[in-house]
């Protein structure tokens, strides 16, 4: 078999297909390289002393375990000097990462959620990074908050990493959805799977049940149909997964089909779901579509949100096409 690296393959993007320029090419680069980095930290584990919490919250209030952190600082560390970045921003950090005086800046700007699923960490349970590019306004010297408040339709390239029995990379850069695995003994990242594509029929689920009796309707009415199987108005059975690291339910999804939904409910209208906008669901979002599915914030397509907030909320519901439609056209009435 022909290996593919992740260098040839961006280097015929950028030649053949010019789905992007030479310095998004090195910044993807920079960033899968800082992956690989997170990945050898997480195999390390209890022998790295990377598990358990740092003992600091972040802007989100949530309590950061190490790996929060170093895998923060390793993505923040591996972009700042390389040139193609204009600024950056991440789920763990209150407000936006300039580039120093001393490194030149470049046109992109780079949102990530540098460890995802932070609650399976310590239990050994697939983890990732998911990460988004979007273009700097022309001529931005320093951007602010508000340069990042771009609808998720104009990224031009987003990401994750996973980190499972497999360390993956799937990427998208506007061209179809490619998965790498990383070749830990040649340290490269090797394509193992072009085009992935979600099947538009699924008869798999994945959904926080104990937050159950919290839902708004169309999303109790949705779930009840799919538990009633074949005996119910769906006339088939439906199969549950919740790995509860959005990460690897993604990847499965992209494997083999499934509806991933995390909604908003009834306990603070203020935080419409978990998920964040900018740092998972867009990314997740560009991904999900390019591979022929949908992305939905229960009302319409997610990537024509437009955003408020840097670290704003909202609900989710992906993956395959058929689901996501009946599951969004329940909230319409
Ligand atoms: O705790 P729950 O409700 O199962 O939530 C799981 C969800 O929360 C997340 O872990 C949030 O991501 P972080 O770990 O980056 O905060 C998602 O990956 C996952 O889908
Ligand atoms: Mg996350
Ligand atoms: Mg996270």
């Amino acid at each position: 078999m022909k290996r593919v690296s992740l260098t040839q393959y961006l280097v015929e993007e950028q030649r053949q297909h010019q789905s992007i320029n030479a310095e998004l090419r090195l910044l993807i680069e920079v960033v899968a390289r800082a992956c690989k980095r997170i990945s050898y930290s997480v195999s390390k584990g209890a022998l790295g002393e990377v598990l358990g919490s740092a003992d600091t919250e972040n802007i989100q209030g949530e309590v950061q375990k190490k790996l929060d952190v170093i895998s923060n600082e390793i993505l923040l560390e591996a972009n700042e000097w390389g040139g193609h970045l204009a600024a950056m921003a991440s789920e763990e950090m209150e407000t936006i990462r300039q580039i120093p005086s001393r490194y030149p800046k470049g046109e992109f700007l780079l949102l990530f959620d540098p460890l995802d699923g932070s609650s399976n960490i310590d239990v050994n349970v697939s983890i990732g990074t998911i990460f988004s590019v979007l273009k700097a306004p022309e001529g931005m010297q320093d951007p602010t908050e508000q340069d990042f408040l771009q609808a998720g339709s104009t990224q031009v390239a987003a990401g994750y990493a996973v980190y499972g029995p497999q360390t993956m990379l799937v990427l998208t850069t506007g061209n179809g959805v490619h998965c790498f695995t990383l070749d830990r003994e040649q340290g490269s990242w090797v394509l193992t799977q072009s085009d992935m594509q979600i099947p538009a029929a699924t008869k798999e689920f994945a959904i926080n049940m104990s937050n159950q009796r919290h839902w708004h309707p169309p999303v109790q009415r949705y779930v009840d149909e799919l538990l009633a199987g074949s005996t119910g108005p769906r006339g088939k059975d439906f199969n549950m997964r919740w790995v509860a690291s959005m990460v690897a339910d993604v990847h499965r999804i992209l494997t083999r089909g499934g509806v991933f939904m995390y909604p908003a409910d009834l306990r603070d209208t203020s935080m419409p779901g978990k998920l964040r906008l900018m740092y998972e669901a867009n990314p997740m979002a560009m991904i999900v579509e390019q591979a022929g599915g949908a992305a939905t914030d229960g009302q319409g397509r997610i990537l024509d949100i437009q955003p408020t907030k840097l670290h704003q909320r909202v609900p989710v519901f992906l993956g395959s096409k058929e689901e996501v439609d009946v599951v969004t056209g329940y909230h319409a009435g």
